[in-house]
């Protein structure tokens, strides 16, 4: 009787055990299915830029609204790019035609751009300064200023940028640089398994929000800014200049 009930005990704890066994690999393929990337580096490294390039590679790209709200900083980027470019023009004494220099005069450098300032006037007055090769010159000169890379390529698609029924394309809206605040996370699923890629804030002040994501991290990618490498450090002087050390 006893060695019966042993046998039943015995069988039961099996299926028991069986049952576990089968939960826990359930669980365990659960979590492997879930990659967690967390991209780190510091500001301008081209962190959100990666995450743009998986929406349009695996997420069918922006939508509408999307697009509508990159035009306006897109816009008002190719503005501030503008003012910045001028200033450089000022502080490196960088010759420039007599015809620019009145237009350099008139620019509109308000404090704060917004669509207001798109006007038929101020697209030409930087259609005509990004012609000049004076200010070619100050755009290569650019590193020793805040000046993003992308700067050219919005002034030579000026005249797109300020039709009306502009629609930023995939390489526009790759080229805005929009610094992260917070959080950005995109889920894809590739080869059957689920990706949650996390992009957060690289500027000194967002920093202290990483350590806050990398609990449940799988892998950690780093992206580092050519601009800053030791033998090319950039030291702010002042408002948006920066030297090289
Ligand atoms: N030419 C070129 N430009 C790039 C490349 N990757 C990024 N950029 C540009 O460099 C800038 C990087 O900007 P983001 O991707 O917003 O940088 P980030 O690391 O997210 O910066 P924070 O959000 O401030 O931490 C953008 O203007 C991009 O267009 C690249 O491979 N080639
Ligand atoms: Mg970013």
């Amino acid at each position: 009787m006893g060695k019966k009930l042993s046998k039943k005990q015995e069988s039961s704890e099996t299926v028991h055990s069986q049952r576990i066994d089968e939960i826990m690999k359930t669980d365990n393929n659960e979590v492997q299915k879930e990659i967690k990337i967390l991209v780190l580096g510091t500001g301008d490294s081209g962190k959100s830029t990666f995450l743009k390039q998986l929406q349009i590679l695996y997420k069918g790209g922006f939508c509408e609204q999307d697009r509508f709200l990159y035009r306006t900083t897109i816009r008002v980027n190719l503005m501030y790019n503008m003012k910045t470019l001028i200033q450089i023009v000022e502080d490196l004494k960088i010759t420039i035609q007599k015809r620019t220099q009145k237009i350099v005069k008139r620019f509109d450098r308000s404090k704060k751009y917004c669509e207001e300032n798109l006007t038929e006037k101020m697209k030409n007055a930087i259609i005509n300064l990004w012609n000049d090769p004076g200010f070619k010159q100050a755009y290569e000169r650019r590193n020793r200023f805040e000046l993003s890379d992308s700067a050219n390529y919005y002034f030579d698609s000026c005249e797109r940028i300020f039709k009306e029924e502009y629609q930023p394309n995939d390489k526009d809206i790759l080229f805005c640089r929009i610094p992260t605040t917070g959080v950005n996370e995109i889920e894809l699923e590739v080869n059957n398994k689920f990706w949650k890629v996390v992009d957060v804030g690289g500027q000194r002040s967002e920093r202290r929000k990483w350590i806050h994501q990398f609990e449940s991290a799988t892998i950690v990618v780093y992206f580092k800014n050519w601009r800053l490498t030791s033998n090319n450090k950039l030291k702010k002087k002042k408002k948006n200049h920066y030297c090289i050390q």
